[in-house]
């Protein structure tokens, strides 16, 4: 029999009769406000902060939150079960947790015990390329769990062949290659703070710790380490890239390939062609593109393009159980976590992470169940207002 996440909340219910009622709120979406009262105000502007007046990131909410499901009725759905097949991964349901750079803003910790809690969970972690922690000791962290490595695909190849070298070592199994960051997005909450983590003592020590990354540097990292700073912000991106380019990573990198960032299913065509795996649809939390369509309007298109060619992944926005509903009935094989784990992460270490973990697949599985459904595999445009099944 499969686990029924849904079980958390009686979980709860009879923890409460003992007196123990959870520390951090149910409800997903009130993350941000506390944690904004936990951080300083420059991580916490870094972490809530989007692109220009936010309206990419409202756009998120918004197409999200005009889909509406539409349940049925006496489907026996006493056993459920949430696992599903990414990237030929055999996950225990249709969720992981985005790549999110420098963590130990948030909470000292940083990205070991999001890893840990993921691990704990047995959802796949991204660890970003920019953490805070070298990726060697990540993965020390997570045992035998699944993790995937993001790359910012830096202007030096030699930077880029050895973090492939590294990640493969260390025994990450998906590369995730983000595409919509060749320069940062203009952040206005950053800006009037001046706060930008990297330029604020925050040392990336993934890069930091690369030994073709130090190559680069005049004088080394400690002696220096403003300079390595300004060495990392200004090759971590490399906006004169082109498609072909892609070939290089292909090369160097046997396991899949997913490219994250692709909202034109154009894009997606052109990620198929190039031999990719996959693509996230995703406009990176509203942070880079300024008055850009909201994620989930993209969703569809971009699966009708190449859900045939490409494994479709989704993010931006996704607060509840019900958003993992909704992505996978716009066509999304599984969705990845963002902006709450890191509020779990600052309200409460690993265990604020497995707390949002928790919640957001007990909503998902009771989402489904209450909709008349057993497993993802069966959930479709049809489950939504105005849609049809496939
Ligand atoms: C503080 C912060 C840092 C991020 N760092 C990275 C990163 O290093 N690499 C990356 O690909 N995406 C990064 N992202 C984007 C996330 O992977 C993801 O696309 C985004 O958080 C989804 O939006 P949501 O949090 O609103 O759901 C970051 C997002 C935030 C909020
Ligand atoms: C100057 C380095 C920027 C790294 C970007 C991290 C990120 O993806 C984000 O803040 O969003």
């Amino acid at each position: 029999m499969a686990k029924h996440w849904a079980d958390f909340q009686y979980e709860i219910y009879l923890g409460g009769m003992g007196g123990a009622v959870p520390r951090l709120p149910m409800d997903l979406t009130r993350l941000e406000e506390l944690a904004e009262h936990r951080l300083d105000a420059g991580p916490a502007g870094y972490v809530a902060g989007s692109a220009g007046n936010g309206s990419t990131a409202r756009a998120n909410r918004e197409a999200l939150e005009r889909h509406r499901i539409v349940p049925r009725l006496l489907r026996d759905v006493g056993e459920r079960d949430l696992s599903v097949e990414v990237l030929g991964r055999a996950l225990p349901a249709p969720v992981a947790l985005a790549p999110v750079g420098v963590l130990s803003i948030v909470h000292p910790e940083a990205e070991p015990a999001a890893a840990r809690a993921a691990a704990a969970q047995g959802v796949p972690y991204i660890l970003s390329s920019a953490s805070s922690t070298p990726m060697e000791q990540v993965a020390e962290a997570m045992g035998d769990a699944e993790r995937w490595f993001q790359l910012y695909w830096a202007k030096d190849r030699e930077v880029t062949r050895s973090f492939l070298e590294r990640a493969k070592g260390a025994g990450y199994s998906v590369l995730v290659v983000t595409l919509d960051t060749p320069l940062l997005g203009w952040r206005p909450r950053d800006l009037e703070r001046a706060y930008l983590p990297f330029l604020h003592g925050v040392g990336t020590a993934n890069y930091f710790s690369d030994p073709a990354f130090r190559a680069g540097l005049d004088k080394p990292v400690h002696e220096d380490p403003n300079a390595a700073v300004l060495h990392f912000a200004g090759m971590f991106g490399d906006p004169g890239k082109t498609w072909p380019d892609l070939a290089f990573l292909r090369e160097h990198w046997d396991g899949p390939i997913v490219l994250k960032g692709v909202l034109h299913p154009d894009d997606a065509r052109l990620a198929a062609d190039a031999g990719m795996d996959g693509v996230v649809v995703s406009n990176h939390g509203g942070r880079q593109v300024a008055g850009g369509v909201g994620a989930a309007d993209a969703l569809a298109d971009v699966v009708r393009a190449v859900g045939d060619r490409l494994t479709v992944l989704f993010d931006s926005g996704v607060r509840t159980g019900d958003d993992v509903f909704k992505a996978l009935a716009l066509g999304a094989s599984a969705v990845l976590l963002g902006r709450p784990y890191v509020y779990g992460l600052a309200l409460d270490g690993q265990a604020g992470v497995e707390h949002v973990v928790r919640c957001l697949l007990a909503e998902f599985d009771l989402t489904l169940a209450l909709s008349g459904h057993r497993a993802p595999g069966s959930v479709d445009a049809g489950c939504l207002a105005g849609g049809t099944s496939s």
